[in-house]
């Protein structure tokens, strides 16, 4: 009878612990299907965002060959509009009054200049002067250049305007930028800013390798990857001199300019790769150190050489397999005042000789470009400046001129000749102008 109740009892257990096991195999079942359904859903989500996956990666193929498209379009555009806008160009800038400059330190009576147009675009002098009878009467002498800037006109504000063509010499094209007027007018002043300049007043030179260093780098993610060299000469009494040089403007090297293949080299001449745009500070200082100045009574600053800044782009596009080849020439011309007022004697007078026998053969060889007989001699050889520019200036180029003038009254008949000069230079077209080195 005990055994009975015990094996009951055993019974009773075993049955209690046979329904909670069948109750967890239940419950473990149920967790198994939902696993499998859950497994099952994230494999349909894995295949539905590796078809998604692989569609964006085709997209992302289209859209980068798109912007390689477009990129090219964009270029033709950019050219078409440079063109249109002629492809040489004259900016007239007025610099502000400016008590160091012109020996007398004190003198402020400025000239009665006027701008006319809201376009900015057209500059009036007006000025008394004495008739054959004796009386005096007031002449105006207006001038329009393709954009005029006035005494409280930014770095910034000029620079707004040029980096178009800066761009160009990235596209492939050459490009020459020229400071004209006499001294103490703010040639050096736009070219390369003051010694140890600020963002705000950095001249065109470092604002254009900054702008070029920028826009290189946009243009890596587009297969484009761009070399930039850099050379800063001086011609100086028709001689070639190493701006960059290690041992001054007197190491006794002669530098000979070449022409081949159209590139423009000149011998033993130093050549700084930039590898960034902060080089190029350094690079203005080691310039500004070697560049030779001379003392006129116009300006205890004065330059009495011609600088010509250039910087080589190469850029070679690894996806497309283009490559393209520019030139920027960025130029400081020297003083264009006239011998008698600047007072110059012996080695200056030789000096200033030089500069104006340069500065006629410029605007002589512009001139002849812009000639429409094609078979006009262009005199590229009168001078060192013109045959150093020889590939930069005409049909395969884009060249704009700065005319720099002072606002004081005293300088009004050199600021004549000088808006003169640039109006002569204004009136040429030069030919369309070609990219350099597209190869497929
Ligand atoms: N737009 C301007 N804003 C402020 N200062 C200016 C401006 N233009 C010229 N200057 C100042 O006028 C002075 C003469 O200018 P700069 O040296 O540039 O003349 P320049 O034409 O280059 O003379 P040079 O023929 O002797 O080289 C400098 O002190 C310069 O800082």
């Amino acid at each position: 009878m005990q055994e009975n109740t015990s094996l009951r009892s055993t019974i009773s257990t075993q049955s209690a612990n046979c329904l909670a096991l069948e109750s967890d195999n239940r419950a473990l079942k149920e967790k198994v299907q939902r696993t499998e359904n859950t497994l099952e859903q994230r494999e349909t989500t894995i295949l539905m965002l590796e078809r998604k996956l692989a569609e964006s990666r085709k997209s992302v193929k289209e859209l980068d060959q798109r912007i390689r498209e477009e990129e090219t379009i964009r270029r033709r555009l950019h050219n078409t509009i440079q063109e249109l806008k002629g492809n040489i160009r004259v900016f007239c800038r007025v610099r502000p009054v400016s008590s160091s400059v012109n020996g007398s330190k004190n003198e402020t009576a400025t000239a009665s200049i006027t701008y006319p147009d809201i376009e900015g675009r057209q500059i009036e002098f007006a000025h008394a002067i004495e008739t054959a009878t004796g009386s005096q009467v007031a002449k105006t002498y207006p001038f329009t250049f393709d954009r005029v800037f006035q005494p409280t006109s930014t770095q910034e504000d000029v620079f707004e305007e040029i980096s178009q063509l800066v761009q160009s010499a990235l596209d492939g094209y050459n490009v020459c930028i020229f400071a004209y007027g006499q001294t103490g007018s703010g040639k050096t002043h736009t070219m390369e800013g003051p010694l140890n300049a600020s963002a705000e007043s950095m001249g065109m030179i470092p604002r254009s390798v900054h702008q070029i260093y920028e826009n290189a780098e946009a243009l890596k993610a587009r297969g484009w990857t761009y070399k930039m060299e850099g050379q800063y000469v001086e011609i100086y009494n028709e001689t070639v001199n190493d701006l960059l040089g290690n041992d001054g403007l007197n190491g006794g090297k002669k530098h000979d300019i070449r022409h081949a293949d159209g590139k423009t080299t000149i011998t033993d001449i130093t050549t700084v790769v930039l590898t960034s745009p902060e080089k190029v500070a350094a690079l203005l200082k080691k310039a500004a150190h070697n560049r030779s100045v001379g003392s006129t009574l116009m300006n205890e600053r004065s330059s009495r050489s011609h600088c010509v800044f250039t910087l080589r782009l190469s850029g070679k596009n690894s996806i497309t397999d283009e490559s393209s080849e520019g030139v920027l020439n960025l130029i400081d011309l020297a003083g264009s005042e006239r011998l008698s007022q600047s007072g110059a004697k012996g080695d200056r007078l030789k000096e200033t000789q030089a500069i104006n026998k340069s500065l006629s053969a410029l605007s002589d060889v512009i001139s002849a470009i812009a000639n429409p007989n094609a078979n006009t001699h262009v005199p590229y050889r009168n001078s060192k400046l013109t045959y150093l520019l020889q590939n930069s200036l005409g049909g395969n180029s884009k060249t704009l001129m700065f005319v720099n003038i002072s606002p004081l009254r005293s300088n009004f008949n050199e600021t004549l000749c000088s808006l003169r000069f640039a109006t002569k230079v204004n009136a040429c077209t030069i030919g369309t102008a070609t990219r350099r080195a597209v190869s497929k």
